[in-house]
């Protein structure tokens, strides 16, 4: 694969309303920056990207020398003055005005059938080699809008993979999808189209205006005066498609959210039976897409009626002057053939700018994500996490998601190699963000986290995560094999870690007794298993990346109570050589830990041994009879 250019310094991203309320002109300037941008992307590729565009300036040359072919097989077929014999008349070489060194011969007519046939022949040629160059034109502009599409899609995943937490948390996922999927495609495929267009096109009118000019220059006026008014409709319907083809691309992210919510949420919408409410919700956006799409479609075909419209007042004015001039059939035949050949070029140059205009937005869209600079990253120096002890400590670590809001502050404490430490509290008091924190998914506003000494900033994020094992309360499986679900956890681990991994986590057993063993699909999110099954499933993923850390997040809660009393003793056996970290609602599962960290509002209140914090700490104490009389009643 090609290197991928590394994010630059961050491009402006204009707003669909900025873009609508550029002038033409200031709208080309806009234009610059991300087509530049475009281009260095196009540089791998640069061979194959001059071939194609040397083959849609021979194309558009070739339109004006094709002229005088038609011209050479016109007046050859054709019947010229009846009182002389047919003569094979030697094609004239335009510009020198020098015929083709020819012998000029008379013909019998049996002759002649003979060569008219050959010279109709030629058509098929004349027109096969036009195809031809247009082809490898058409051919090199793909292959190289395809393999920028690829690296910018690769390029812009690869950015997004690398974002926090944070940014997530702001964005919306369908967006995402829309952005990496659908604008990806509209900036690369038209950034290669619009390079060969518009060199082929602009090329193609120009040089068969020459030749029109060269055939009869008289008739070219004639027939051309109207041809700068073909450009008023264009400049007219311009700024109006420009509004609304910009707006298109926001109605398609809209789509996308509704759908992506929809199908991510397909449980709450079935249990709230509200399946009509979201085909509503859907509808109405795909009304006003539909809606948008028609505006700008509208204007766009209505732009080539309008250009042939205006241009058949030149038709006309050429062939008033055809009459008056007394020109023969087969004049006028090549002079009307060279001018309806300018037309589609015109056409399709008029929704060049529409084209431009749809890519300006999908590609300052996609830089802005590209260049979108990241949270959390790794130092340039950052050192590899190797032969991890598991040891941590929390120094006066603070942190607030929101400005003044603190989520935890002054956390000190320090977990030694192979202790389990349990966090504890009501809802909110932070036990998840010490994780998060943990984990490097936001960096502390205050304070550090070390791990065997050493602050986790300085330490690559892959190998710190890579050292850090974690099962969480929502349980995620992919629409994959239970064999790769469990594999995630550590993609080097053999058949035999990944059945001892599931053992340990007690799935083997249901696992064996689905349809297809270890090989049996589960849909998304795992679907087809139950809550408890696929909780097991990621303690197993835990259990094979065998890392020296382990973060346990309610860990037990979807289990019965035959499978926790496992877990439980797997977990002891697992904490030996491990060090632990669990959140536990439920203090049964965690009254065996070395120390029992006490949070309230933020902070810590205490750390002691259950034994002991339960005599001590009057928060822990009534939170333990709350739990253990709740239970009693039960
Ligand atoms: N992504 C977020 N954005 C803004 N605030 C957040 C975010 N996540 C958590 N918070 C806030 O930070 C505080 C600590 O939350 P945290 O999830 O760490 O608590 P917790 O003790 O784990 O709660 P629970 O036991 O309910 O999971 C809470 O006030 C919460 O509202």
């Amino acid at each position: 694969m090609a290197k991928s250019p590394q994010p630059n310094a961050p491009m402006r991203k204009l707003t669909r309303k900025e873009v609508s309320k550029l002038s033409t002109k200031e709208f080309l300037k806009e234009a610059g920056a991300p087509v530049k941008r475009l281009y260095e992307y196009v540089k791998p590729y640069k061979l194959r990207f001059f071939i194609g565009i040397f083959f849609g300036v021979l194309f558009g040359l070739y339109n004006a020398a094709m002229i005088f072919g038609m011209k050479f097989v016109f007046e050859t077929v054709l019947p010229g003055d009846p009182d002389k014999p047919r003569q094979l008349e030697a094609p004239e070489i335009p510009i020198i005005n020098k015929k083709i060194p020819l012998p000029e011969v008379n013909l019998n007519d049996d002759q002649a059938f003979w060569v008219v046939i050959g010279v109709c022949g030629f058509i098929p040629v004349l027109i096969a080699i036009r195809g031809l160059l247009n082809y490898v034109n058409q051919y090199c502009m793909l292959w190289v809008g395809q393999k920028v599409l690829y690296d910018l899609r690769s390029t812009c995943f690869n950015r997004l993979m690398s974002q926090s937490l944070q940014f997530y948390s702001k964005q919306k996922t369908g967006e995402l999808i829309q952005t990496v999927f659908n604008q990806t495609r509209m900036a690369a495929s038209t950034g290669s189209d619009l390079a060969a267009n518009l060199v082929k096109h602009p090329i193609s009118i120009l040089s068969m205006v020459i030749a029109l000019f060269f055939l009869d220059w008289i008739f070219a006026v004639c027939a051309l005066f109207v041809f700068p008014l073909c450009m008023v409709p264009v400049v007219q319907i311009s700024k109006k498609v420009r509004k609304a083809g910009g707006r298109e691309e926001e109605e398609a992210g809209a789509i996308m959210v509704t759908m992506q919510e929809a199908f991510a949420g397909i449980r709450v919408v079935k249990s709230h039976a509200r399946e009509d409410y979201e085909s509503n919700r859907f509808n109405s956006a795909s009304k006003l897409l539909m809606q948008l799409i028609m505006r700008w479609r509208k204007a766009i075909i209505i732009v080539a009626p309008m250009v042939e419209t205006v241009a058949s007042f030149g038709i006309g004015a050429g062939l008033a002057y055809a009459w008056a001039t007394d020109m023969p059939a087969s004049k006028f035949l090549v002079l009307y053939a060279a001018l309806i050949g300018i037309y589609p070029h015109v056409k399709a140059l008029s929704q060049l700018q529409i084209m431009v205009q749809k890519t300006l937005v999908a590609t300052t869209k996609v830089f802005s994500i590209i260049d979108k600079p990241l949270d959390i990253d790794d130092k340039e120096n950052a050192i590899e996490l190797k032969n991890c002890k598991g040891e941590i400590e929390f120094k006066d670590v603070a942190f607030n998601y929101v400005k003044d809001t603190p989520a935890v502050q002054g956390i000190n404490f320090k977990v030694e190699q192979g202790k389990s430490y349990a966090l504890v509290g009501e809802s909110g008091s932070g036990k998840s963000t010490l994780f998060s924190l943990l984990l490097r998914f936001y960096d502390p506003k205050q304070g550090a986290i070390l791990i065997d000494g050493v602050d986790i900033r300085d330490y690559s994020q892959q190998s710190l995560r890579d050292n850090i094992g974690i099962v969480n309360q929502d349980t995620f499986l992919f629409h994959d094999t239970i064999y790769n679900n469990i594999r995630y956890g550590n993609l080097d681990a053999t058949k035999e870690d990944i059945y001892r991994a599931a053992e340990q986590a007690h799935a083997h057993e249901f696992i064996l007794a689905q349809d297809k063993g270890y090989d049996t699909v589960i849909g998304d999110k795992g679907g087809n298993l139950s809550g408890g099954q696929q909780q097991r499933l990621t303690i197993a993923r835990a259990f094979v990346r065998s890392a020296p850390i382990l973060l346990l997040d309610e860990a037990t809660s979807a289990l019965d109570s035959k499978s926790e009393a496992h877990i439980h003793d797997a977990i002891d056996k697992l904490s030996q050589d491990r060090t632990v970290i669990a959140i536990a609602h439920r203090l049964s599962t965690i009254l065996n830990a070395d120390q029992i960290v006490m949070m309230k509002d933020s902070k810590i209140l205490d750390i002691a041994p259950h034994a002991v914090l339960v005599e001590r700490c009057p928060e822990y104490k009534r939170l333990y009879d709350l739990q253990f009389q709740s239970q009693e009643e039960i």
